[in-house]
């Protein structure tokens, strides 16, 4: 029987099922000079780093309901486990092409901390889940503010040198409840995920799985969201995604996970485990240099300006899906 210390806080008994098996993601100690080999191009787990340690040393919801300060914070809210992002400036039914009404599948709220803690508490099924996902910026309580300043700049500053990132655009603090998950989706943004608190899992898959993973077209609200629902896969509709190939992980207080730009991640906070505190650290990717053949993230791209360009020139995006058949049905095969 294992000791205490040595027993894994989870098992595959906090992990929801899914149709795939998939690989596991590399975990390096920080000093390790495969990391940078791996970054920007692959995903991977980055272990010592100290990235967040003034967090993950004194961080729970306790602290945070203490020191958040008294500024709303975003909060999102669903009806069910997932809270699949969308993009508010899309929602406009021409843009809808089964010309139904898009009917958001979470909403978003300000909230105080303490009422966000108190919901947390008395939360019962049945009742909406919560998901706190709130930008960090210098209105947080002066502890969590100086937490910030703590976590190891230089490590990762030297990191977004020497890959050459653009600048850091965004700290996001994630403060969910146990068993929620953020669906498949890709930024377009490179990302480093310190997990502060609790476990989450993460299955990512490359962007040269495009064809597996259907993303919605671009000028739809869940635009860079996958169609495919992982727990229900139509494989009628999606076929292809039986054949996708992803990488996981379970990442723990003290993990940083590289996800890099343009790969397709689903996060889900282990089931039965208690919330989960999470920082990430958003950054422009870096110049793009074209070399031949061009990578698939690239190629992504692309796809996105031509979807771009072809909805500006016919206004209805119900003419871009026939467009695009039209022009390559029979022709190019
Ligand atoms: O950092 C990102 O890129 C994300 O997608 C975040 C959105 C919700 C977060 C989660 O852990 O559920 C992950
Ligand atoms: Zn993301």
């Amino acid at each position: 029987m294992a000791s205490a210390s040595e027993r894994k806080p989870w098992d595959s008994s906090n992990l929801r099922k899914y149709c795939l098996n998939f690989e596991e993601i590399p975990r390096l100690p920080f000093d390790d000079p495969r990391v940078d080999e791996l970054i920007s191009s692959n995903p991977v787990i980055i272990e010592g780093s100290n990235l967040v340690k003034s967090a993950t040393d004194k961080w729970n919801l306790e602290y945070i309901e203490r020191h958040m300060g008294v500024t709303t914070n975003t909060v999102y809210l669903s009806r069910n486990h997932k809270f699949k992002y969308f993009d508010d400036k899309k929602i406009q039914s021409r843009t809808n092409p089964r010309g139904v009404e898009f009917s958001p599948p979470m909403r978003k709220v300000e909230m105080k901390v303490e009422e966000f803690m108190k919901k947390l508490r008395e939360w019962k099924r049945g009742d909406e889940r919560l998901y706190m996902q709130q930008s960090l910026t210098a209105a947080v309580g002066p502890n969590i503010v100086q937490d910030f300043v703590g976590f190891n700049w230089k490590w990762i500053n030297a990191k977004q040198k020497t890959h050459c990132w653009g600048k850091l655009t965004s700290n996001l603090l994630y403060v969910s409840m146990e068993g929620n998950v953020t669906p498949c989706h890709y930024d377009e943004q490179e990302n480093f995920f310190a997990q502060v608190y609790g476990y989450k899992r993460c299955i990512l898959f490359s962007p040269d799985q495009f064809q597996c993973m259907y993303p919605y077209p671009v000028h739809h609200p869940h635009d860079r969201q996958s169609m495919v629902d992982l727990e229900r896969p139509d494989h009628t509709r999606f076929p292809r995604f039986k054949d996708a190939k992803g990488v996981e992980a379970v990442i723990g207080p003290g993990d940083v996970l590289y996800i890099p730009i343009y790969w397709w991640h689903h996060i889900e906070s282990l089931m039965r485990l208690g919330p989960t505190i999470t920082i990430n650290f958003w950054y422009k990717a870096g110049p793009t240099t074209i070399e031949y053949p061009l990578k698939d993230h690239q190629k992504v791209s692309i796809m996105r300006n031509i979807e771009k360009m072809l909805l500006e020139v016919l206004q209805d995006p119900r003419e871009v899906g026939p467009l695009l058949r039209n022009m390559v049905l029979g022709r190019f095969d």
